[in-house]
């Protein structure tokens, strides 16, 4: 079956959390519309850019391109940016079933609202591991009030602007600002579009949450006050089931939790989400669920839960290490992997500038889609120096600021053996503040990973591989790196095409955050024209 969709791009002034501010939508919404489908279908979205100064690219996070790796949407590897006035058709199958979520893949347009929930369903006959009487989704964000330009704007010069904490946060686009807070601009409290979310459930019912984050800056706990959760599929991929009362997600991660409505039923009850791993600076977000037939407005009288603290960063390590595949859903390769590139992720200064790197190399997009260049061989329009697999680990200290003077701009990239087995590990260190070290999500395209392995302080290439989880370690598109820490995964480089692979925190992106990936790309069929038209590929 084909799903088709039609949708027209423009901004429209929004009030999510109660202030108005120009926001990104999707045929008058953020969040955009949810794509429904069943596993194996087609889904073709037909997008008109409608924004009159401003180019687009839509990327649908978690959707392998098997095949349709033009079909990617990450601006600058896989396509052009579609220019205002145009239309550009996305069309890709979806491939496995499972929660995935699409977003802005171009500048920081995710942050100014446009992003949006996959759902893919089993086919007829197959069955889950897991049982309810209903599923509903929850879409989490973070938001500002400040322009997607201004906050790029920021990260982009000297002295350096950073984005700050973000001024709320967002359950299925609604959120909550304390309007007598502000001085400038339009804010009214009692706004319908930012009354608070309300999930309605039927006492003694079993529901299937399907919880998804598309944040810009922030780590999560997640909370239903006095419901434990039991989470059942991560990145569309089901786990073995864990309990818990608050769940942490990352930016770019999906997860489903089944909940059941067994407590007291004369009341409501906060569904919560607070900021972890920065220190917190914006209030709770909330949502309210609501026992049938209590009216769905009636707040509880309680106060919102506030989760773990968001220093603990041992808790955090603690769920990523818990969670593991379901029993029936696992496949890693075996033995050694082919290659293992080993990526040490830094805050730079460059030339003044406010960076990140990976192995001492910030990364910066080309003019010319990866993607094209490579498949039509065209010369000069990237820096062909190999990206580097390893930093100095015998003598980098992890633990202090990175000594900066050998830090480099690249738009260089890994090549991969087509069908060869790869494992990362991501190297997480000292930020330029002395004593700090942040979360960040990493978030591969093209692929999903097997995380086989987190550990605290340096990880080493000698001793650290032979402890690889290969056993039952879950599957994933985007795992976190914790603070001081690492984080290794496995994949097979069997997808013909170009992949980014960044942190999906959005500003790091912007400041060079990220590497790509090619393997296979001599067996991409004929690219779409569509996809061209920029730098070298101008048709
Ligand atoms: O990239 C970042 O920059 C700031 C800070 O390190 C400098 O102001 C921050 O918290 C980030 O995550």
């Amino acid at each position: 079956k084909t799903h088709f969709h039609n949708w027209d791009i423009a901004y429209k002034l929004k009030s999510p959390d109660c202030f108005q501010k120009l926001a990104i939508t999707i045929n008058g919404g953020t969040p955009g519309p949810t794509i429904d489908a069943q596993q194996g279908d087609t889904v073709v979205v037909k997008v008109h850019n409608k924004l009159f100064t401003e180019n687009i690219a839509i990327h649908w996070h978690g959707i392998r391109q098997i095949g349709t790796p033009w079909s990617d949407g990450t601006e600058g590897v896989t396509q052009c940016p579609i220019l205002p006035g145009e239309t550009f058709v996305y069309s890709f199958v979806v491939d496995h079933a499972g929660t995935f979520i699409y977003h802005a893949h171009y500048g920081m347009q995710r942050s100014a609202g446009l992003y949006g929930l996959i759902r893919v369903v089993l086919p007829p006959g197959e069955v889950e591991p897991f049982k309810y009487d209903s599923d509903q989704s929850l879409i989490l964000n973070d938001w500002w009030h400040k322009s997607a330009y201004e906050l790029s704007l920021g990260l982009s010069s000297l002295p350096f602007g950073w984005v700050g904490e973000p001024d709320s946060l967002l359950i299925n686009g609604r959120g909550r600002f304390n309007c007598s807070s502000v001085q400038g601009g339009t804010c009214n409290a009692t706004n319908p579009e930012c009354a608070p979310y309300v999930i309605s459930v039927v006492p003694g019912r079993t529901y299937r949450l399907r919880i998804a984050s598309v944040t810009s800056l922030s780590a999560f706990t997640f909370q239903i006050e006095g419901h434990n959760m039991t989470v059942v599929e991560a990145d569309g991929h089901y786990v073995r089931p864990i309990v818990v009362s608050s769940l942490y997600i990352y930016s770019g991660e999906t997860y489903s939790v089944i909940v059941k409505a067994d407590q007291d039923p004369s009341r409501n009850y906060w569904t919560a989400v607070n900021v972890v791993s920065r220190k917190p600076q914006t209030p709770t977000g909330f949502a309210i669920f609501n026992y049938y037939p209590n009216h769905p407005m009636k707040t509880p009288s309680t106060i919102l839960p506030l989760g773990p603290l968001w220093n603990d960063s041992a808790s955090r390590l603690k769920q990523d290490m818990a969670l593991k595949a379901h029993p029936d859903y696992n496949n890693p390769p075996p033995g050694k992997s082919d290659r293992l590139i080993l990526l040490l992720n830094t805050q730079n200064r460059i030339n003044g500038y406010t960076r990140w790197s990976v192995n001492n190399v910030s990364f910066t997009l080309p003019h010319t889609p990866y993607l094209i260049a490579l498949k039509e061989r065209l010369h000069n329009v990237f820096d062909q120096k190999p990206a580097p697999d390893t930093y100095d680990y015998k003598t980098y200290n992890i633990h202090q600021p990175p000594p900066n003077p050998n830090a480099t701009y690249s738009d260089s990239i890994y090549r991969l053996k087509f069908n060869s087995t790869v494992d990362v590990v991501l190297q997480n260190a000292n930020t330029l503040n002395a004593n700090n070290s942040e979360t960040h999500p990493w978030h591969l395209h093209g692929h999903d990973f097997w995380v086989v392995g987190h550990g605290v302080g340096k990880f080493d290439p000698e001793k650290d591989p032979k402890g690889f989880n290969l056993v039952d370690p879950i599957e994933k598109n985007t795992v976190a790196v914790q603070p001081y820490s690492w984080t290794a995964f496995r994949f097979r480089a069997d997808n013909p095409g170009v992949w980014a692979f960044h942190c999906h925190i959005e500003s790091h992106f912007f400041m060079g955050m990220g590497v790509v990936f090619e393997e296979g790309v001599h067996r991409v069929g004929k690219l779409p024209s569509r996809i061209k038209g920029c730098g070298a590929s101008r048709v």
